[in-house]
């Protein structure tokens, strides 16, 4: 079984896996990086998720949303517990308001 998580956050593959970097991905691209082996959320091959494209709309579409109609803030941080995959031991708080137009 194949944990995505311990790949994913491979230091010898992504400098600083920790540190939110969307701009990391420009420079992975143009070095093929993110071939399937060093890069698998939804699973490969045979056993590859169905849910994968429906997945990345949805994630889109929602983000898009929540960053062009609503701003929030945090009220109170989580720990963050990697046991393999990521979650916040007790919750993590933020507050959720709709942007005045
Ligand atoms: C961000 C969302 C999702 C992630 C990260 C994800 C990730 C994965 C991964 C890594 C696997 C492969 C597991 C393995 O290798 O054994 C998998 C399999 C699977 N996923 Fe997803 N998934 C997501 C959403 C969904 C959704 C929305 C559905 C259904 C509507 C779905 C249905 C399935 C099914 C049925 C399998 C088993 C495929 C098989 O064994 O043939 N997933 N998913």
């Amino acid at each position: 079984m194949v944990v995505p998580s311990a790949i994913h956050l491979n230091p010898e593959t992504y400098t600083d896996p920790f540190v939110f970097n969307p701009w990391r991905w420009k420079h992975l691209a143009e070095n093929n990086v993110t071939s399937a082996k060093n890069f698998i959320p939804f699973g490969e091959g045979i056993r590859l998720c169905p849910g994968a494209e429906f997945s990345k709309v949805l994630m889109t579409l929602f983000l898009n949303v929540l960053a062009t109609k609503y701003s929030w803030s945090q009220v109170k941080p989580g720990e963050i517990i990697r046991a393999p995959t990521m979650g916040f031991g007790k919750g993590y708080y933020i507050k959720v308001a709709e942007k005045s137009i």
